[in-house]
C-alpha cells in the first residue's frame, strides 16, 4: 500500500494476513486505519489520509490516543471510552462517538471498531472505521448543532444511532435547550433529508383545528370550507413529521394520531377516502408524559408508541462546559452586524449562571449585550444582572411580570423563552 513517506515511522511489519487486509481496504470509500493490540496504527487508507492525514504529523506506529486525542494514555484511562477495550472484551465490534484533532480543529466522529482474528481465535488486529458526524460542531460555527460536553454527546450519539432508522424519535427537553433543532438534525441525517420535514405545533390549537391541519379536509367540510385543502401528513410524504409539544395534543386528537401512526392511514375532515401517509415521526415536549399518562392526562398506548427511542436534551445547566463554544458560536452567526468578542470575566459570570431558558435565553442575553459592547467586547457590566438562584418551582415555570410595555415577542425575548412557550404559559394563566 502506497504511504505517504512523511507518515512513516518505525514499526514492526506487519503480518501478511495484515497486509492483505490493508490492501483492500485501500480503496474502501470511508476513512479507515489498521491497529495492532497495542493501540498502535498500522495503516491507512487513501480515504483516511485524504480526511484526517493533512497535520504533516506522522501517524503510521503512533498511537491512535495520541493521534486522535493527543492524550497520553488509551481513552479509558482518561476517562472516555475506549472501543478497543470494549471490542477486545466482547470479541466483537464496538462503536462510539468521539471528538478528534483533526486537521480542520475537533471533530465529531463515529467511530466502529471491529477486531480480526487469526486461525486459533486470537485478535491480531483492529480495522477502525471513521466516519464524520456532520449534523453538529465541536467548534463555533454559524448555524446548527454546537456542543462538545459529555451531557450534549449523549444526546447526539443518540441522535446518530437513531437518525438512520424509521424509528419514531421522542425528544424530551426543557423550553431553549433545542429540541427543534434536533429535530431537524434526525431529519437532514436521514434518508429522507431530500423530502420535506413538517413542523406542527401542537400547541395552542384546538381539536378541530388540530385535525383539519394535520390532515385537511374537503369543500364543504365544515362552514368555511370553499376548497379541499390537503393536511400537513398530506405535505409530509415521503419526510418527516415534527410534533413539537405533543404533550399539548388535546385526548381526544390523541386516539385518532394514534390511528395515524399504527396503520398509516387517515381522513381528511369530511371525507370517505382513506389516505396513506408515509412520513417519519419526531415529537418533543418538555413535559413529563409518563406522569401525565398516570394521571390519565396522556394515553398510554400513545405514549408507547412515541417512545420508542426517547432522547434527553440537557438544559444548559448540566453543560456549562459548552457556554463558551456557544457564546462563540453566537457571536460569530452572519446575522450579527460586526464582530464581537466576549472577555474572560464576562464568559466565567455566564458559566455560573442557571439558565432556565437554556440556549435560547443564552442567545438573547448575548445579542442585547452587543449592542452595548461599542468597543467589540463583552464585558460584565454588558451583561444583565444575574438573576437571583430560582428555587425549582420557578424553573419550571419562569414567571411572568405583572406588568410589561412592549409586544408579546419582545416580552418572550425578554423573558429568554420562545413566543409559543410565551403563549402556552400565558394561557396556563388565563392570560392568552
Ligand atoms: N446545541 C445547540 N447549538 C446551537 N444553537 C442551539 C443549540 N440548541 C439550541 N440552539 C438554539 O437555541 C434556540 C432554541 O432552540 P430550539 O427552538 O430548538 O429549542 P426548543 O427546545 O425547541 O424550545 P421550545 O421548547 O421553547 O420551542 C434556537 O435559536 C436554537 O438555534
Amino acid at each position: 500500500m502506497p504511504t505517504d513517506p512523511t507518515n512513516k515511522a518505525s514499526t514492526a511489519a506487519p503480518s501478511a494476513q495484515v497486509q492483505s487486509l490493508v490492501s483492500f481496504l485501500e480503496h474502501e470509500a470511508q476513512p479507515m486505519i489498521v491497529l495492532d493490540p497495542d493501540y498502535n496504527i498500522l495503516a491507512a487508507n487513501s480515504a483516511y489520509r485524504r480526511q484526517f492525514g493533512g497535520t504533516g504529523k506522522p501517524f503510521i506506529g503512533q498511537k491512535c490516543y495520541r493521534v486522535s486525542h493527543h492524550y497520553d494514555l488509551p481513552c479509558d484511562q482518561a476517562g472516555e471510552h475506549c472501543p478497543m477495550k470494549k471490542a477486545q472484551e466482547l470479541r466483537g465490534p464496538d462503536r462510539v462517538l468521539h471528538i478528534h484533532h483533526t486537521p480542520r480543529g475537533p471533530e465529531h466522529v463515529d467511530v466502529e471498531l471491529r477486531p480480526i482474528f487469526d486461525e486459533h481465535g486470537a485478535i491480531t488486529a483492529y480495522v477502525e472505521r471513521l466516519s464524520t458526524v456532520r449534523s453538529a460542531s465541536a467548534q463555533p460555527s454559524g448555524d446548527g448543532l454546537v456542543g462538545r460536553s459529555p451531557a450534549f454527546n449523549q444526546a447526539l450519539a443518540a441522535l446518530q444511532r437513531v437518525a438512520p432508522s424509521m424509528l419514531p424519535v421522542l425528544l424530551l427537553g426543557e423550553s431553549g435547550t433545542g429540541k427543534e433543532l434536533f429535530a431537524r438534525a434526525v431529519h437532514a441525517s436521514s434518508a429522507r433529508a431530500g423530502g420535506p420535514l413538517v413542523v406542527v405545533d401542537c400547541s395552542g390549537l384546538s381539536e378541530t383545528l388540530f385535525e383539519s391541519e394535520l390532515f385537511g379536509h374537503e369543500k364543504g367540510a365544515f362552514t368555511g370550507a370553499a376548497v379541499r385543502k390537503p393536511g400537513l401528513v398530506d405535505t409530509a410524504q415521503d419526510g418527516t413529521i415534527f410534533l413539537d409539544e405533543i404533550g399539548d395534543v388535546p385526548l381526544a386528537m390523541q386516539v385518532k394520531l394514534l390511528r395515524l401512526i399504527e396503520t398509516g392511514t387517515y381522513r381528511r375532515v369530511g371525507g370517505v377516502e382513506t389516505l396513506h401517509a408515509n412520513f417519519r415521526l419526531v415529537a418533543a415536549t418538555h413535559k413529563p408524559l409518563a406522569e401525565m399518562v398516570a394521571r390519565g392526562e396522556f394515553r398510554q398506548d400513545l405514549y408507547y408508541r412515541i417512545n420508542a427511542f426517547p432522547i434527553r436534551l440537557p438544559p444548559l445547566r448540566e453543560r456549562a462546559g459548552d457556554i463558551a463554544l456557544l457564546a462563540n458560536s453566537f457571536l460569530a452567526r452572519p446575522s450579527a452586524m460586526r464582530t464581537v468578542s466576549i472577555d474572560a470575566e464576562a464568559l466565567a459570570q455566564l458559566q455560573r449562571r442557571a439558565w432556565p431558558g437554556n440556549i435560547r435565553e443564552l442567545r438573547n442575553v448575548l445579542e442585547r449585550a452587543s449592542l452595548f459592547a461599542d468597543d467589540g467586547v463583552i464585558r460584565v457590566a454588558h451583561l444583565p444582572p444575574a438573576p437571583a438562584q430560582p428555587g425549582p418551582a420557578a424553573q419550571a415555570g419562569t414567571s411572568l411580570p405583572a406588568h410589561f410595555d412592549g409586544t408579546r415577542s419582545e416580552l418572550a425575548a425578554h423573558l429568554g423563552i420562545s413566543e409559543r412557550t410565551l403563549y402556552r404559559r400565558l394561557k396556563r394563566q388565563g392570560l392568552a
